[in-house]
């Protein structure tokens, strides 16, 4: 007897059209420094305490010389690797030129590397990013694309949140024909712990506007991050 294979619960029949677009982000969500402000930040030295508590959780001896420092070494850690969350990506962008010089195809920015921690684990994952725009009248310094990466990438984050906010930033702040985002990385909660698949990578991407619109530029941008 044939087996009869059902969709799964919530899923379409295949040659129904799908229109879904995300819903667009808030942009408190990518224009602007992410600490709130009426919640209350706890001190350094209740920070270093907690890391503290944690090492004793694991079984350690907190008190031994190898380990005296280490919560404040931690919490100096995280001040470096969760920097993002006092910077603000509208400032980011906002130094533009407007010597384009008669320049009218999109520009790439490829193989940005950077790292993240994810929002589930606390875990890093780390890889590349490649972002392209097509501008109107007025171009950004390349630096500050690799910079607002960073921003985002320094707070905690999924692959795809990251993604996104990427490109809503792009989108808002310099108005462009169309943004493209690629985020390729390895996600340490997946290769070091868990399902332990080390090498594995997750690829997420982002379109808008021209990009989004026609399929040729989008297949252009993706030859050129693959070539
Ligand atoms: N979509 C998405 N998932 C992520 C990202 N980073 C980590 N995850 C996943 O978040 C999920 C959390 O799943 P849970 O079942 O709540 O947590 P868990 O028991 O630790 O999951 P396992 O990793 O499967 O052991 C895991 O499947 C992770 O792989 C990300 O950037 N995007
Ligand atoms: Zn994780």
């Amino acid at each position: 007897m044939d087996a009869v294979i059902k969709p799964l619960r919530g899923g379409k029949p295949s040659d129904e059209p799908t229109d879904f677009r995300a819903p667009e982000l808030d942009p408190s969500d990518f224009l602007d420094a992410a600490v709130l402000p009426d919640q209350p930040r706890p001190t350094r030295e209740e920070a270093e305490a907690a890391v503290k508590t944690l090492l004793a959780y694991i079984g350690e001896n907190t008190e031994r010389e190898g380990l005296v420092d280490t919560p404040r070494r931690v919490i100096e850690a995280y001040d470096e690797l969760f920097q993002g969350y006092h910077q603000c990506p509208a400032e980011v962008l906002n130094r533009t030129f407007g010597e384009t010089a008669g320049y009218d195809d999109f520009v790439l920015i490829r193989d940005m590397y950077f790292t993240s921690h994810c929002e589930h684990h606390v875990m890093p994952f780390y890889g590349q990013a490649h972002i392209a725009y097509t501008p109107v009248e007025r171009v950004v310094g390349l630096s500050k694309l690799a910079r607002l990466v960073d921003v985002f990438a320094r707070r905690l984050q999924t692959q795809e949140h990251l993604t996104a906010q990427i490109a809503a930033a792009v989108d808002e702040v310099l108005k462009p024909r169309g943004v493209a985002v690629l985020v390729e990385a390895e996600h340490t909660c997946m290769s070091v712990r868990g399902i332990a698949k080390r090498g594995a990578k997750t690829f997420t991407t982002r379109f808008t506007g021209v990009f989004r619109d026609n399929p040729a530029e989008q297949a252009r941008f993706l030859s050129m991050v693959r070539s």
